[in-house]
C-alpha cells in the first residue's frame, strides 16, 4: 500500500488513471481558495495559512474508467517552503498562481515555478500561471494582467484568470488541467506499449464536464467523454 504522504510517491504507479498536480505561489494569493472552490464549492473569506501541504483528490469518470486529480494545496510562507518543496516531485501539472492586485505577487511567480520544475523531469509537467480575486478588479489589475500574458508565454504556461468567490472560470479552468493531464497519461500509457506515439492534441481531445459543483451527493464525481 504507497504512503501518498511520503513524499517519494508518484502517482504514475497507478497507471494513467491519477494525476498529481502542484499549486505553488506566494502566501496569500488563494491557493486554498481556489482549490477548495472546485473541491468543495466553498469560499471562506477568512485567512488561514497552509501549513506544509495539504492535498485534495478530485475524481472523475472518463468512458467509464475512474480518473483522479490528485490536487496538491502547497503553503506560501517561507517557512513552510522546505516542507512543502518535498512534495514537488512527480507533478504533471503546476499551477503558478498570483494576486491580480498585488504585482509582487506575480514578479515572483518565476521562482515558484522555477522551484517546482528543478524537482520534475524538463518536458514532463504542463504549466498553468493563474491570476486569483478577479472579482476585485480594475483598471491596475488589468495591467498586471497584459504583464501576466507576457509572463505565461515566457513560461510557457497557458494563462487562466480565476475567482475563487464568484466561481469565476474555476470549473472551467480544472476542466482544462484535468483534460490535458488526462492526454498526457494516456499518451504516456501508450508510449509504453508501443513505444513511439507522436502528438496527438493539446487538451482537446477530451471534453470534461464536472457535475460536482450542482450535487453533492455525487461525491466529486465527474464525466469526460473523448472526441
Ligand atoms: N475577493 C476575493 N478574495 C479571495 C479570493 N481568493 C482568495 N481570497 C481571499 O484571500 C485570502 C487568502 O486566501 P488563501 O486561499 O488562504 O491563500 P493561500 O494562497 O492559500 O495562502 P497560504 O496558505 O498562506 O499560502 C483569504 O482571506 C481569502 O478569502 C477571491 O477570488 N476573491
Amino acid at each position: 500500500m504507497q504512503d501518498i504522504w511520503d513524499p517519494s510517491y508518484s502517482p504514475w504507479c497507478s497507471l494513467f488513471k491519477i494525476s498529481k498536480v502542484v499549486v505553488v505561489g506566494d502566501l496569500y494569493v488563494g491557493k486554498t481558495s481556489l482549490i477548495n472552490r472546485f473541491c468543495k464549492d466553498i469560499f471562506d473569506r477568512d485567512y488561514k495559512a497552509t501549513i506544509g501541504v495539504d492535498f485534495e483528490i478530485e475524481r472523475f469518470e472518463i468512458a467509464g474508467v475512474p480518473y483522479n486529480l490528485q490536487i496538491w494545496d502547497t503553503a506560501g510562507q517561507e517557512k513552510f517552503k522546505c516542507i512543502a518543496s518535498a512534495y514537488y516531485r512527480g507533478a504533471e501539472v503546476i499551477i503558478t498562481v498570483f494576486d491580480l492586485a498585488d504585482i509582487q505577487t506575480l514578479d515572483h511567480t518565476k521562482q515558484w515555478l522555477e522551484d517546482a520544475l528543478r524537482e520534475n523531469e524538463p518536458g514532463s509537467t504542463f504549466v498553468f500561471l493563474v491570476g486569483t480575486k478577479k472579482d476585485l478588479s480594475d483598471a491596475a489589475c488589468e495591467r498586471i494582467e497584459l504583464d501576466a500574458v507576457r509572463l505565461a508565454n515566457e513560461m510557457q504556461a497557458e494563462y487562466w484568470s480565476v475567482s475563487a468567490k464568484t466561481g469565476e472560470n474555476v470549473k472551467e479552468f480544472f476542466s482544462r488541467v484535468a483534460a490535458l493531464a488526462f492526454e498526457q497519461s494516456m499518451l504516456k500509457e501508450l508510449e509504453k506499449n508501443i513505444g513511439h506515439v507522436t502528438q496527438i492534441g493539446r487538451g482537446n481531445l477530451i471534453k470534461l464536464e464536472k457535475n460536482s459543483l450542482e450535487t453533492p451527493e455525487s461525491n466529486g464525481q465527474a464525466s469526460m467523454s473523448c472526441c
